[in-house]
């Protein structure tokens, strides 16, 4: 963004420096056009005052005119909204994305676009984060003009012909908000109804509610001070921080590597010009959905006719429903569907979606293996199997990887690119890339059973079993992991997504044993402590939701609502007499250490194998696909935030108390990071190349 003045003297776009912390409001950087500089926020160096900056431009006796190309986010927006006209470019994108780093638009920015543009839409545009066009800025009232041609010299132009006339009602912290239809303060507290339930914990889409009420319902200079007031309270939280670590972690995942020395920058990936899906359940059908918005021609087969015909049907509502949602037109020219697996034999890359059954992904491989073109790349949707026992199966193992998509495909951001021994550096850059082009959050991962996601779950929901047996409810655990701002806690999660998945898992590897006996050895298997509670709720058919109980009641199948169940509780009672278990008070504090310690520390056993490559591919794992709130990080940088000689200190606490749970005795990368002065998160992967070099 740069901005001109009426006597053509340029107010030079500035370079991102300086401090952004809170007591910098008065002493910020200028912004460049993305905003502030993220990673300056915890510097102490300080730059030149913003605010102070932009009153100056907004005081000015010269008419200053914002021209806008690219980006004018944060800062670089709140720096236009001093000017007194805007012009955006067309292909422009303008917003106050402070939120999603746990700020406020807090150089102005929460005080004058409520001004200028009234409470609901400013309310939207800075709860949200959201980026607008600059179509839409123009429709919003936001800039003044859009052009398609040269913006600077549109601006220049726009500058010398309003040249000379007032420039008072050209100012935009002199305005009063425009009324809102009805009662102002219903408005805010409906809106902040809202937003408290939604934020799940998140304190900043709470304050830039209450920064945009001061805009309201106060004089400008004094919002300005509760706009000061407000940022102060989030700068100081963890919660910006593990925000802004966020946002760098999300990039740091794209320039991925392998123990082996592949790396992104020197792995170039296949053209992918059309694509095939293999099974059509609810797996396939998202990943269908999410190629064909993302422009691919997918051709998608499913062998069962009657499964293929409910599927075409379901896909296109999809479809349109996700087209309906984004003003666009639905990509229903972009899916064909076929029985015949020799439909995919064009395609340059499978990615097959069928049950998690050894043997039919095997038989699948082969398949492909015979009719795909010898160059196709094969991937599988797997949540846990083998995928280097699937490559086996082919005749070019180098070309197939795992592609672990996360339920519902179409929505949830997170992909785990799962790379074998095998697997080529092309191969996994292909699947990486496709999966950015699919608004993915990519994450290569090592191959190892669960991969990276289900690996650490298995850890903790151990623990939220052992917790049951221990005196907990589902209750109590579950409450415990909401406070700390999961969704839903892991009984209700598993209620959902049904018990008899993990049941059926369990079977397989041979842990679920068909009847019930006591003593010492009940609850011990393949040499370690074992709760089979969620067998014998399956062995009753309580599958959670859709059998209308699991570890709550729902009072019909299909019924949505959890409401604790005495039957549970009784039955947890004899379960534990049955044992010899003597239920004792648990905490919500144990609750979260025992759950979150023991996947942290598998997190470190992963960092360890290098399974994953750093803290960064955990955390954006946690966060994109399994709920972790967003403004804790994840978990290996909420360690850190915690500390790592606490985390180990609990551990071995558990450890102690608990000598038959191996997950909780602590991992010695864990210990060796202790032992070396707890590096910052950033440095781990440093200390851990280190750690290694040495042993
Ligand atoms: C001095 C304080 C005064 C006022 C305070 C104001 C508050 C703010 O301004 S807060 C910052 C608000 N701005 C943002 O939140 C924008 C963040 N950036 C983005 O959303 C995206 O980068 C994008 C602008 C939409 C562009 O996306 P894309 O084209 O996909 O590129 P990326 O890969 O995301 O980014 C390329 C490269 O730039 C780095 N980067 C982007 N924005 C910032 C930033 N604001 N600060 C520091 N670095 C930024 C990004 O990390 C990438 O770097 P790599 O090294 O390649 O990872």
């Amino acid at each position: 963004m740069g901005g001109f003045c009426g006597n053509k003297n340029i107010l030079a776009p500035k370079k991102c420096s300086g401090e952004a912390r809170h007591r910098g409001l008065t002493q910020n950087s200028a912004p460049g056009p993305k905003g502030a500089d993220i990673k300056e926020f915890g510097d102490s160096e300080s730059g030149p005052p913003l605010i102070p900056m932009i009153h100056a431009i907004e005081a000015g006796n010269k008419p200053m005119v914002a021209a806008i190309e690219g980006f004018a986010l944060g800062g670089g927006l709140e720096l236009a909204l001093g000017c007194h006209y805007r012009i955006a470019h067309s292909k422009a994108r303008l917003g106050l994305p402070e939120v999603t780093l746990g700020l406020l638009p807090a150089a102005g920015g929460s005080q004058r676009l409520p001004r200028l543009i009234g409470v609901p839409a400013a309310l939207d545009l800075i709860i949200t984060g959201r980026h607008v066009t600059a179509a839409e800025a123009l429709q919003l009232g936001i800039v003044d003009q859009v052009t398609d041609h040269h913006t600077v010299d549109a601006a220049v132009k726009f500058a010398l012909s309003v040249a000379g006339r007032p420039l008072d009602a050209r100012r935009i912290s002199s305005y009063s908000c425009p009324p809102v239809s009805g009662d102002l303060d219903a408005l805010f507290e409906e809106v902040m109804r809202k937003v408290r339930r939604g934020a799940r914990g998140a304190i900043a889409p709470v304050a830039c509610v209450q920064a945009v009420r001061a805009a309201a319902t106060l004089p400008y200079a004094r919002g300005m001070e509760r706009e000061r007031e407000l940022m102060a309270t989030l700068f100081t939280s963890g919660q910006a921080r593990a925000l802004q670590y966020s946002f760098f972690a999300q990039r740091a995942v794209s320039r991925w590597s392998t123990p082996s020395g592949a790396r992104w920058d020197a792995s170039a990936p296949k053209p992918v010009r059309k694509v095939a899906v293999i099974g059509l359940g609810t797996m396939g059908r998202g990943i269908a959905v999410a190629l064909a918005q993302a422009g691919f021609p997918v051709v998608s087969v499913e062998t069962q006719e009657k499964q293929l015909t409910e599927a075409k049907r379901a896909v296109s509502q999809m479809l349109e429903r996700g087209a309906k949602r984004r003003g666009v037109a639905a990509p229903l020219d972009k899916m064909s569907y076929s029985s015949n697996i020799q439909a995919v034999a064009d395609v340059d890359l499978v990615i097959e979606a069928v049950f998690e059954d050894m043997g039919l992904k095997k038989k699948i491989f082969q398949q492909l293996s015979a009719v795909c073109k010898p160059d196709a790349l094969l991937c599988t949707n797997t949540s846990s199997l083998d995928v280097d026992q699937l490559a086996s199966q082919t005749r070019n193992p180098e070309l197939v990887v795992g592609m672990h998509f996360f339920a519902p495909a179409h929505v949830m951001k997170l992909l785990e690119v799962v790379y074998g021994p095998r697997s080529s550096p092309q191969a996994l850059a292909t699947a990486m890339q496709l999966g950015k082009k699919m608004g993915k959050v990519s994450v290569a991962v090592g191959n190892c059973p669960g991969f990276v996601g289900n690996r650490m779950l298995k850890a903790y929901v151990e623990q939220a079993f052992f917790l049951l047996e221990e005196g907990a409810t589902p209750e109590l655990v579950d409450s415990a992991l909401e406070e700390f701002g999961f969704s839903m806690g892991f009984f209700k999660v598993s209620d959902l997504s049904g018990l008899d998945v993990g049941w059926k898992v369990r079977k397989e590897d041979g842990l679920a044993l068909p009847g019930v006996s006591t003593g010492p050895s009940a609850r011990i298997r393949q040499g370690r402590r074992y709760s089979p509670l969620g067998d014998l709720l399956c062995q009753r058919g309580r599958f959670g939701q859709k059998t209308g109980s699991g570890w709550y009641q729902y009072g019909k199948p299909g019924g949505r609502v959890a409401t604790p169940d005495p039957w549970l509780h009784s039955f947890l009672e004899e379960y534990r007499a049955q044992h010899g278990l003597v239920p004792r008070r648990i905490d919500p504090q144990e609750v979260l250490e025992r759950c979150l310690y023991a996947l942290i520390n598998e997190g470190f056993r992963i960092l360890e194998d290098g399974i994953a490559a750093g803290p960064e591919d955990i955390d954006c794992i946690y966060v994109f696909g399994y709920g972790w709130p967003h403004y804790r990080g994840g978990p290996m940088f909420y360690a850190a935030m915690v500390g790592l000689p606490k985390v180990l200190e609990r551990l071995e606490h558990y450890y102690r108390a608990h000598p038959d749970v191996p997950d909780l005795q602590p991992c010695s990368l864990l210990r060796r990071l202790v032992a070396s002065g707890s590096p910052p998160v950033q440095k781990w992967k440093e200390a851990i190349k280190k750690l290694h070099s040495q042993l």
